[in-house]
């Protein structure tokens, strides 16, 4: 199951930003090489999780884009990217994200009041990010149907289930200096 992406995070390099073991992955990342292949597989899982009752994906900038993308291309649904640049859009709501290694302001615009909301990301580490996204969309009046995450490390996806949200992930691992170890895999028993 999920063997592409498998193989892919056992060869991700780490590189340490401030204290943060960061891994690099195509799907977190872009880089070195993003293959359809790997996007492929991944877009399908998600859409098997996901189900049809939802009005609209939600993604993030800079690397929620291509999911999102893919996934509204297999799907036919509409997308928004919360951005990381203002616009001043009348309705425009900002909060602030805080990661393992950066801070910063996120911009949310597109999202209509009533419309059920599928969430999708590359990444949930400390859970910082969509800590500040899940609640501000529920705030502009939207009903938020699950939450999709590729990768999960560490506590953030169950601090997030915690809040009351619908999380599932397709892999969880574990980062150290010495790479990516994988622990679990959606649908594989332990
Ligand atoms: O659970 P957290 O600790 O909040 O980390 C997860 C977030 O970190 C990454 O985004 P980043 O802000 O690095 O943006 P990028 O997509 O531009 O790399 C990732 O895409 C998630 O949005
Ligand atoms: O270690 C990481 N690598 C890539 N993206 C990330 N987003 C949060 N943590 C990470």
């Amino acid at each position: 199951m999920l063997e592409v992406l498998q193989e892919s995070l056992r060869k991700a390099p780490i590189v340490i930003r401030g204290e943060y073991p960061y891994f690099i992955h195509p799907i977190s990342d872009g880089v070195p090489s993003l293959e359809p292949e790997l996007l492929d597989e991944i877009a399908d899982h998600m859409i098997d999780i996901a189900g049809s009752d939802y009005d609209r994906i939600v993604s993030i900038e800079a690397m929620g884009i291509p999911l999102a993308t893919v996934l509204s291309m297999k799907t036919g649904k509409p997308m928004s990217i919360v951005r990381k640049r203002q616009y001043g859009l009348e309705g425009e709501v900002v909060l602030s994200q805080s990661t393992g290694y950066s801070k910063g302001e996120l911009y949310i615009n597109g999202v209509n009041k009533g419309e059920n909301i599928l969430v999708v990301d590359d990444v949930i580490s400390t859970g910082g990010t969509l800590k500040a996204l899940l609640p501000a969309l529920e705030k502009m009046g939207a009903e938020i149907c699950n939450v999709i995450v590729v990768i999960s490390r560490g506590d953030g996806a169950a601090e997030i289930s915690d809040m009351g949200y619908k999380v599932e992930t397709l892999v969880k691992i574990d980062v150290d200096m010495n790479g990516v170890s994988i622990l679990e895999v959606a649908g594989e028993q332990q």
